[in-house]
């Protein structure tokens, strides 16, 4: 299948790159977080804080299981990439893009936002070591790693429409 998978850890842009390449590439455009929102009538924190982190990574691999759409970019939560059967899905069924940015531009973008239930309850410490343990399945389940240091959003985008293009003719076919 021939989907666009942006992976990587909270704010390293992936709602926000996944918008512009839909339009960059005329692509709808699915937010995991936001699909999940729409499907439950709940906020992330609502649904951390009524049912646990467990239910919501039951939601998110529901998602991937259940989707059917092709042609199309999906930004994916930062913990997407904890089970292997997501990861698996992921690989099998488009191309995987790892945003790649440093922690402390990471933590800078994160630490006041309220929305992310996870970073509500830990430390900077505690954020860090956890950038630090996801960041090996990151790489492995991506086909193509960006680097966002010192990019704009604009700059992002179109490097990755860029190697997009560059695959099309290869193992994918988007028209
Ligand atoms: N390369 C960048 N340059 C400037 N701002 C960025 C960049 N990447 C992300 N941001 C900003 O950081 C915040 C978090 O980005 P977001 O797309 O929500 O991250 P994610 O979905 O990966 O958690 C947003 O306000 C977004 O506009
Ligand atoms: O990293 C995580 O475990 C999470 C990342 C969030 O998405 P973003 O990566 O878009 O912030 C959201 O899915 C939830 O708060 C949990
Ligand atoms: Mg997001």
């Amino acid at each position: 299948m021939n989907r666009i998978y942006l992976i990587g850890f909270m704010g390293c842009g992936k709602s926000a790159v996944g918008r512009r390449l839909s339009f960059l590439l005329k692509l709808p455009f699915y937010d995991m977080d936001k699909e999940i929102v729409r499907q439950t009538g709940k906020t992330i924190p609502e649904i951390f804080e009524q049912h646990g982190e467990k239910y919501f990574r039951d939601l998110e691999t529901q998602f991937l299981q259940n989707f059917k759409n092709d042609y199309c970019i999906i930004s994916t939560g930062g913990g997407v990439t904890m089970r292997k059967e997501n990861r698996k899905i992921m690989r099998n069924t488009g191309l995987v893009m790892f945003l790649d940015a440093p922690f402390r531009e990471i933590w800078r973008r994160i630490h006041r936002d309220p929305n992310r239930p996870i970073v509500r309850q830990s430390t900077r410490e505690e954020i860090e070591a956890l950038h630090k343990a996801r960041y090996r399945d990151y790489k492995q389940t991506a086909h193509i790693t960006i680097r966002t240091e010192f990019r704009t959003l604009r700059q992002i985008t179109q490097y990755a429409a860029f190697q997009v293009n560059r695959l099309k003719s290869e193992r994918f076919d988007f028209n």
